[in-house]
């Protein structure tokens, strides 16, 4: 599905990703987890195509990058980022910012077709908020106006959803709805690629993990098995204690007196 290959990135003499591979197959879904400033954002806008690697290759959906129609791909591609969620419009009803996603558009100028809102009305449903389909975007909390661009990502029928730090802000509760809705795309043929720094964020349905640090994968394969102490001091600095419940990893910080 996605595919990338000894990838280094240099801005203004920085190297900010050194010799990346990363490979996700069909029927896995991945995070990637990382401090701040560590590459994750970079990594994603090299898989959209937004970003071009300046050594190493990039193959989505077994199409080349840079031998290829990015736009064509991108159509295939859901993202949902906080730079997409500014540039929604807060007055327009819900139900039509779900629907401009069958489309890509921002916006609608003209009449929006009786199929395409009864589909945005569907998605709303599926994200459990097909009460607010009539109320402006501006008049949500944070965390429904993230399962808005969830249901919006849906309408174009994606088969790879990429999601950048989705549940950052939200409240326990809010966090809790807006992944219970992202664990339930186990049930579609999606595959999924998010990044966070919250390992407690690891929903069930999540495969596998790749850990960066400083542009380096410091580890990449199934969760149980990059989930380790050792790897998350590598990637934090801090020592933990993890404990799985229920499907989700769960950490404790071990004082270091
Ligand atoms: N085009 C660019 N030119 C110069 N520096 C860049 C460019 N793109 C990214 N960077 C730098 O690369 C580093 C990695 O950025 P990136 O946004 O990928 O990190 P991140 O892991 O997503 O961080 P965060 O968790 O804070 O969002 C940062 O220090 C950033 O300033």
């Amino acid at each position: 599905m996605i595919h990338l290959s000894q990838i280094h990135f240099i801005r203004e003499e920085r190297h900010i990703l050194n010799d990346v591979n990363v490979l996700i197959e069909s029927g896995e879904h991945w995070v990637i987890l990382g401090r701040n400033g560590s590459g994750k954002t970079t990594l994603l806008e090299l898989m959209n195509g937004y970003e071009f690697p300046s050594r190493g290759t990039v193959d989505v959906l077994g199409n080349r990058y840079g031998q290829c129609d990015v736009r064509e791909i991108r159509k295939k591609i859901g993202y949902i980022s906080q730079s997409l969620l500014e540039k929604l419009n807060l007055g327009d009803p819900v139900h039509e910012v779900v629907a401009t996603g069958e489309y890509a558009f921002l916006r609608f100028y003209q009449e929006i077709p009786q199929e395409v809102t009864a589909r945005a009305l569907q998605m709303l449903e599926r994200v459990r908020i097909p009460h607010l389909a009539n109320q402006t975007l501006g008049s949500l909390s944070q965390g429904e106006r993230k399962k808005v661009m969830l249901a919006r990502s849906l309408m174009m029928k994606p088969e790879i959803l990429i999601l950048d730090e989705p549940a950052a802000g939200l409240d326990l509760y809010e966090r809790e709805r807006f992944l219970a809705d992202v664990n339930d795309l186990s049930k579609q043929d999606i595959t999924v690629v998010y990044v966070t720094h919250h390992i407690e964020e690891i929903m069930p349905l999540f495969t596998h993990v790749a850990i960066i640090e400083q542009g380096e994968i410091i580890a990449a394969g199934r969760k149980e098995e990059v989930l380790t102490p050792a790897n998350i001091h590598q990637a934090f600095g801090i020592d933990i204690v993890l404990e799985w419940y229920q499907g989700r990893p769960w950490i404790k910080v071990i004082d270091p007196k």
